[in-house]
């Protein structure tokens, strides 16, 4: 740890007080301190609660230099001195801290219990009985109080012995009160499982600071834990056996072979036994990645079961065909024809296929037929069709498409921030046919939700192209489902858009087939492959950016994607320079700073995390239209309003972190979504990051231009790299087992799963763990 000073002092102000993330910042009146002050004031800032005038504080921390406000304490720590004096006792215990204790009460419990009294009744509550006359309920609450506000500041005071500071603290403190440092003396690790943000390296730090050895089993078990989460945050649904030993040597013992295997496998059964882990074949699982691959071949298998029935003449469909290809003005190729067919022909089925092949068109042709030939007297209803994406752009293409309103998957089930949809197993959809788009983007869990809310009479169309990104998280449910064969397929070829002048289709599907030539073609009618180095990059992308805003394209227009946020060429980096050209800083364009970044008046942003309550989603786009002073603002904090395409949301500086510049964004935060202009830097710090399906989902955003600049070899040595992140999947295997196919996953050594409640079973996400 760096060098810690300490300032004693007394509240003169608070400057700055978040309630709900307690950051605050004070000026304190320096009373004692081992840092040469000029002056005897110092401001203070870091995650404490409000501070209260008349106590002495001792802060623990470094300085820093703002480049506004000048020299801070950054407090990592910090300690409430009680009253030394009897009546100095008595003025705080009277005093709003706590409820219900006026200076009768106060004054007795001292006169009882001694300048000591704090201490005593924490820790020995019983204490309190001694004092006569106070009423049980209001002992209670003072109970409650004291340790509220006594029992947080000794926890952080010991915690930061171990190296944990304040914010942590708070979480720790919320999750075990008083027990937290009993907690973290006896099993540093339960924290690792059930606090946010505390990793198992800094649980291994304590424990080795407490001595405890390297192969005790709470370490060794929530190392393997640790590794399954691990596993499962880089798209695994499970872990081989052998992998885990390896993985879990490298962790524990620096890479020496584990002399005694046997204890880790007995470690491994413990466990099992606690449903913690699924063993099957020797490969592991967490539980909820484990039901989730078992519920999605289940669920597939309840909705393939019943075969669809139709009854239409096949000279109906042509005419129906007929009909909207007039409406579009195209003849439908053979293969969208097929696919048209297989759809209504099958209760099931997976429509893939690269850029432009048709894949709307053909979603659009199934649901013209689909009402024609089947609801024929019946007029349209939205409510009969159900349409769904992962992202809220992809759900807007799919309605604009369409015409008919489709959701994103977690609002059509009916997510509300809680682990429960509101439709699932037990109360499901209603509707004819579901038809989700941008499918390659569903994680196990997500699909596993998504079909116990489909009833058994509902059509299910999923729609995506197979060489995508697989999902962010765990596993790659489209990939396996094509595997599988169990499902049926259409599989569109040929590519239809701008058939002729189009090169981004034509790069797209020479990726897809591996057929790249040794040189890059240069400039075309809709791309351009400029040659820079890293150290250019940036001035390159300003140089095209400049000249699109003089064309008159916009910042909504022109999108710069990248696949890190650090590194000079990075997404923060590109940021922070783009931001000069596309909203520049004027006088009297408003603007707030929020750690490195400036939010401005005019900005384009992106949402960083879902935030169903305000309709806002991961990836969605907006820009700044109004920023607001605390002075002006209602809620007397900084205020940013934000417009998603005609949805205006508020930002107080406390949800700041959920939102960045987007300027350059992520390929990962840009699937499902499509940019008239995109810019690519494939540049050399990049290297280790690209491999072909993030640079093929990153060619297929840009629909009428694409200019990729950097090196050309390393761009094909990215491509060249396909199989390396495979992810460990039984989805096919599992749905086989189901079909009857094959018995490999049937007879299994899946310990334990009897025991575990439904409840328990559904209780998880993994987004618990990641
Ligand atoms: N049979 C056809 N004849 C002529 N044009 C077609 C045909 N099928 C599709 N198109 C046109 O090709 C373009 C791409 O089609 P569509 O949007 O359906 O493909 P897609 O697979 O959904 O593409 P993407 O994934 O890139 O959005 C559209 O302009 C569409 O009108």
């Amino acid at each position: 740890m760096a060098e810690q000073y300490f300032v004693k002092g007394q509240l003169n102000q608070m400057i700055f007080q978040n309630q709900q993330t307690q950051f605050s910042i004070a000026s304190i009146s320096v009373e004692d301190t081992d840092l040469e002050l000029d002056e005897q004031e110092l401001v203070v800032k870091g995650h404490f609660p409000a501070l209260t005038h008349g106590n002495d504080y001792i802060f623990y921390g470094q300085m820093q230099t703002h480049p506004k406000f000048g020299e801070q304490l950054s407090v990592f720590t910090y300690e409430k001195e009680l009253p030394k004096t009897e009546d100095s006792l008595v003025k705080y215990l009277s005093s709003d801290l706590f409820y219900g204790i006026g200076q009768k009460t106060a004054k007795k419990i001292v006169d009882t219990l001694g300048i000591n009294a704090v201490d005593d009744i924490l820790r020995d509550e019983s204490k309190l009985d001694e004092v006569i006359g106070v009423k049980s309920e209001t002992k209670k609450q003072f109970i409650a109080d004291l340790r509220l506000h006594q029992g947080f500041e000794q926890v952080t005071v010991e915690l930061a012995k171990y190296g944990v500071g304040l914010q942590l603290a708070r979480k720790l403190y919320e999750a075990y009160a008083e027990r937290t440092i009993q907690q973290l003396q006896d099993n540093p690790y339960d924290f690792v499982f059930h606090v946010d943000g505390f990793g198992f390296q800094r649980a291994d730090e304590i424990a080795q600071f407490l001595g405890i050895k390297d192969d005790h089993p709470t370490r060794v078990q929530a190392g393997i834990l640790h590794v399954l989460d691990e596993e499962a945050s880089n798209g695994h649904v499970y872990t081989e056996l052998a992998h885990l030993i390896e993985r879990l040597n490298q962790l524990l013992f620096q890479g020496q072979t584990i002399e005694d295997e046997e204890s880790l496998l007995d470690h491994l059964n413990h466990l099992v036994e606690e449903s913690l882990v699924v063993l099957e074949n020797q490969r592991l699982y967490l539980p909820q990645l484990y039901f989730a691959e078992e519920g999605v071949a289940s669920q597939l298998t309840r909705l393939l079961e019943t075969e669809e029935e139709t009854s239409y003449d096949e000279s109906e469909l042509l005419a129906t065909i007929g009909e909207i290809e007039e409406q579009e003005g195209i003849a439908y190729g053979e293969e969208q024809y097929e696919a048209v067919k297989k759809a209504l022909d099958h209760k099931v089925m997976l429509l893939t296929g690269g850029p432009g092949t048709g894949k709307t068109t053909v979603v659009k042709g199934i649901l013209h037929c689909y009402e024609t030939l089947f609801q024929k007297n019946k007029p349209k209803r939205q409510s009969d069709f159900i349409l769904a994406a992962p992202t809220g752009r992809a759900a807007k293409r799919l309605t604009e498409s369409t015409g008919l309103k489709a959701k994103t998957i977690h609002s059509l089930l009916g997510w509300s921030g809680e682990e429960e949809f509101e439709f699932n197993g037990s109360n499901q959809l209603s509707g004819k046919m579901i038809i989700v788009d941008e499918f390659s983007m569903v994680d196990i869990w997500l699909a596993n939700r998504l079909l116990k809310a489909v009833p058994t009479d509902m059509k299910v169309i999923f729609v995506g192209d197979e060489d995508q990104l697989p999902s962010v998280g765990p596993g790659q449910v489209l990939a396996d489902l094509l595997t599988s064969e169990a499902v049926p397929v259409c599989r569109l070829q040929e590519i239809y858009r701008q058939k002729n002048d189009s090169y981004i289709v034509k790069l797209a599907h020479d990726i897809k087939h591996d057929q790249l030539p040794e040189q890059s073609v240069g400039k075309k009618a809709d791309f351009n492959f400029i040659d820079t180095s890293s150290d250019h990059a940036i001035d390159t992308i300003e140089q095209i950016v400049t000249k699109a805003l003089d064309k008159g394209y916009t910042m909504r227009d022109i999108q710069v994607l990248a696949p890190m946020y650090r590194t000079k060429v990075g997404i923060h980096e590109l940021n922070q320079s783009l931001q000069h050209i596309f909203n520049p800083k004027m006088e009297k364009k408003r603007e707030i700073e929020h750690f490195q970044s400036i939010f401005r008046t005019g900005d384009k942003v992106i949402q960083l995390v879902n935030q169903p309550e305000k309709d806002v989603f991961n990836g969605d786009i907006g820009e700044i239209i109004a920023v607001k002073y605390a002075k002006e603002a209602e809620s007397k904090k900084d205020e940013l309003i934000i417009d998603f395409e005609g949805l205006e949301v508020s930002y107080t500086r406390q949800d700041f972190n959920q939102i960045m510049l987007a300027y350059a964004i992520s390929i990962h935060k840009s699937q499902g979504s499509e940019f008239p202009i995109v810019i690519l830097p494939i540049v050399r710090p990049f290297k280790r990051m690209l491999v072909k399906n993030l640079i093929y989902t990153a060619v297929t955003r840009g629909k009428s231009s694409l200019i990729i600049c950097g090196h050309y070899d390393i761009f094909l040595e990215g491509l060249q790299k396909g199989d390396a992140f495979k992810r460990q999947t039984t989805l096919v295997e599992r749905i086989h087992a189901f079909h009857g196919t094959t018995t490999e996953l049937v007879s299994t050594d899946a310990t334990n799963l009897d025991h575990m409640e439904v409840d328990e079973k559904e209780e998880f996400s993994p987004y618990d763990f990641m």
